[in-house]
């Protein structure tokens, strides 16, 4: 047992099932999902469209209630975990808001929070200078290109300090050099950080490339068929890396844990 395992889980899941009531009938979601994620990993969730990545995220934010089971958050329930600000929250599009300045939009939640003006400024100046946009501050978010917008909104959800960092898909509509820059420079931020990182992605490649572990889920409703260790490949990660025998080993159990989850159909 390493000494981040002794300290407990950051994130604890245990029975969870989520249902959503529809005209049509219920919709469910996921099922029986147990996951611990270990303080300074690196999970990602990997599964096809529709499998309850997102719902999963949500559940954690206390953004949807589950029909059962439990999250814990370094033992704090979601909501409870949500007040304290325990965590940072990247959406799947930038979610900017285009009449606030860069530096405005990243101090926007230390604003509700009640922090004082000084405070704010220089936490946007930290987190804006670790996603590499210093000098951007007083620029509004339709003069940033996809990939600044979205290292934006990772500057926000870093702004708080916390230390666990939940990622929906963050790069899916970005272009694939943009998506490759932003994977080493996300790569190098949680490792100089030690954070822990919870990732929904659909590319078996960025999943592999990012995380400590990924989790494969199957069809709705959502299941995890596998968790995948990645924590042989090195922790210094190159994009060359993708090229070596070890990282496409781990990526040829990603797919065989997908096909596998097909199967459940
Ligand atoms: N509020 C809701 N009401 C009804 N159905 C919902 C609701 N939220 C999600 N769903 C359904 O639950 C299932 C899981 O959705 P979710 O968005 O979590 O999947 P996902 O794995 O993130 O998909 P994608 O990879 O396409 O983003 C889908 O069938 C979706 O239509």
């Amino acid at each position: 047992m390493t000494p981040n395992e002794r300290a407990g889980p950051a994130i604890a899941i245990r029975s969870l099932s989520v249902s959503f009531t529809t005209p049509e009938g219920p919709i469910h979601a996921l099922q029986d999902v147990d996951l611990d994620v270990t303080p300074g990993d690196f999970v990602s969730l990997i599964g096809p469209s529709g499998c309850g990545k997102t719902t999963l995220m949500r559940l954690v934010a206390d953004l949807e209630r589950p029909t059962a089971g439990t999250i814990s958050i370094g033992g704090l329930a979601p909501e409870q975990a949500r007040e304290r600000r325990a965590y940072g929250y990247v959406f799947q599009q930038p979610a900017l808001y285009p009449w606030r300045t860069i530096e405005r939009n990243v101090t926007l939640p230390l604003e509700v929070m009640g922090a004082p003006k000084a405070e704010r400024r220089e936490r946007a100046r930290k987190s804006l200078e670790q996603v590499g946009l210093s000098g951007f501050e007083r620029r509004f978010p339709w003069q940033l290109s996809g990939g600044m917008q979205q290292r934006a909104s990772i500057a926000r959800a870093l702004a708080f300090d916390a230390g666990l960092l939940l990622m929906d898909e963050p790069f899916g509509a970005l272009d694939e050099i943009v998506r490759d820059r932003l994977n080493v420079e996300l790569h190098e931020l949680w490792e100089r950080t030690g954070k822990t990182a919870l990732f929904v992605t659909h590319s078996i490649q960025e999943a592999v490339f990012l995380s400590t572990k990924i989790v494969v889920m199957s069809p709705r409703p959502g299941k995890i068929v596998e968790v995948i260790d990645a924590s042989s490949l090195p922790r210094k990660r190159a994009l060359e890396l993708r090229e070596t025998p070890e990282f496409l080993e781990v990526a040829r159990r990603v797919r065989d844990g997908l096909r596998a989850g097909h199967a459940y159909d």
